[in-house]
């Protein structure tokens, strides 16, 4: 399987990231979302964290200029018809993301690869809104997608050992490293990271500490380099909750209960860094 045309599709800080990676290991990248608005806000980000390695001199301007020439902008689905792998990184919700997958599938070419980046939502679902489930695989970029290594891949129920190969090879090729994972609800990463945060919000629900106490006792007493708190405005409290949701729904298990804290701060649009306002407050 040759890869060498890449949609992604959602222009938010995880697709954006995963565009950037692409285009500067020297895939053609579309980048589509709803709005032009979107797809140039996520381009300026790329723009910008370019634009940084050129300041540090681990870049020429020329250099910077072939990255941004191979990245296009899009707001159709159907700039999928000649594409040879999509990674999905849409908001974390199934109806959207089981949508986009169908859709995709009578777009894309027959052989194409269809990934997603979601954070804990089942592969084996998403790929069951196809009738290329062997074909459907977890792509899961961590964020800052520039700067962290890990790409978890999850397999699906029916994903074809050929397509986690073409999968595992080239997210080596974009210098990150694979790590293989099961289909099962947050993965690895959220399984374990997620009930953190959702305790560290606990605490501060209970007025056990102040925010900055928790987080402090977590990046100096654990050598965590961000707070749980600061990494949930981080991440974006809207994933987290959906996220808390995923594990509670598919574990059924009351140790996944969402703190209601979490769930006041999304009804009110704190979510966090993008939002300007979460735990802390962002100028
Ligand atoms: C929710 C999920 O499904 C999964 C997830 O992603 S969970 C979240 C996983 N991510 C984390 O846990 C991140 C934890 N935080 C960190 O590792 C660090 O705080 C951090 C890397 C984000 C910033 O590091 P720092 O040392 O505090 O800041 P800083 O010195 O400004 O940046 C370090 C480097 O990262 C780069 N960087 C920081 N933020 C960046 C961003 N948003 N985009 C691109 N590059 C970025 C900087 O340019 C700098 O690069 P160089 O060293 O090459 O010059
Ligand atoms: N944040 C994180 O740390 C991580 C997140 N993820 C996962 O990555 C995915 C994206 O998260 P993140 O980038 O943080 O979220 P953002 O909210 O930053 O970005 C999501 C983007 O997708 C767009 N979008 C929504 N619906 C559609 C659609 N139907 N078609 C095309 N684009 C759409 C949104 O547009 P609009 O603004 O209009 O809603 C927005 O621009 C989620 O599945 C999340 O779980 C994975 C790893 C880490």
């Amino acid at each position: 399987m040759i890869i060498q045309k890449v949609m992604v599709i959602g222009a938010g800080q995880m697709g954006s990231g995963i565009a950037q990676v692409c285009a500067q290991a020297g895939y053609e990248v579309v980048l589509n979302d709803l709005k032009d608005e979107f797809v140039d806000r996520g381009l300026h980000v790329i723009r910008k964290n370019l634009s940084r390695q050129v300041e540090k001199e681990r870049m020429t301007v020329e250099e910077m200029n072939t990255v941004l020439d191979r990245l296009t902008a899009s707001t159709e689905l159907t700039d999928a018809k000649d594409v040879d792998l999509v990674i999905e990184a849409a908001i974390e919700n199934m109806e959207i993301k089981a949508k986009l997958f169908a859709q995709l599938d009578e777009i894309a070419p027959r052989e194409a690869i269809l990934a997603s980046n979601t954070s804990s939502l089942p592969i084996t679902e998403i790929a069951a809104a196809t009738k290329r489930p062997e074909k459907v695989i977890g792509m899961h970029f961590m964020n800052p997608v520039p700067v962290m290594k890990l790409v978890e891949i999850i397999r699906g129920l029916a994903t074809s050992d050929e397509v986690y190969q073409a999968i595992e090879d080239m997210t080596k090729t974009l210098k990150k490293v694979p790590v293989e994972v099961n289909d099962f609800p947050g993965f690895v990463s959220n399984r374990i990271l997620m009930p953190m945060i959702n305790e560290a919000i606990y605490t501060l629900y209970e007025g056990v500490a102040t925010k900055e106490a928790i987080d402090d006792v977590m990046k100096l007493g654990m050598n965590h380099p961000m707070g749980p708190l600061t990494l949930a405005d981080f991440i974006g409290l809207d994933t987290c909750l959906y996220i808390m949701e995923t594990l509670h729904e598919g574990f059924g298990d009351t140790k996944y209960r969402p703190c209601p804290l979490l769930r006041k701060y999304v009804k009110a649009g704190w979510l966090g860094k993008k939002t300007g306002r979460g735990f802390y407050q962002y100028s």
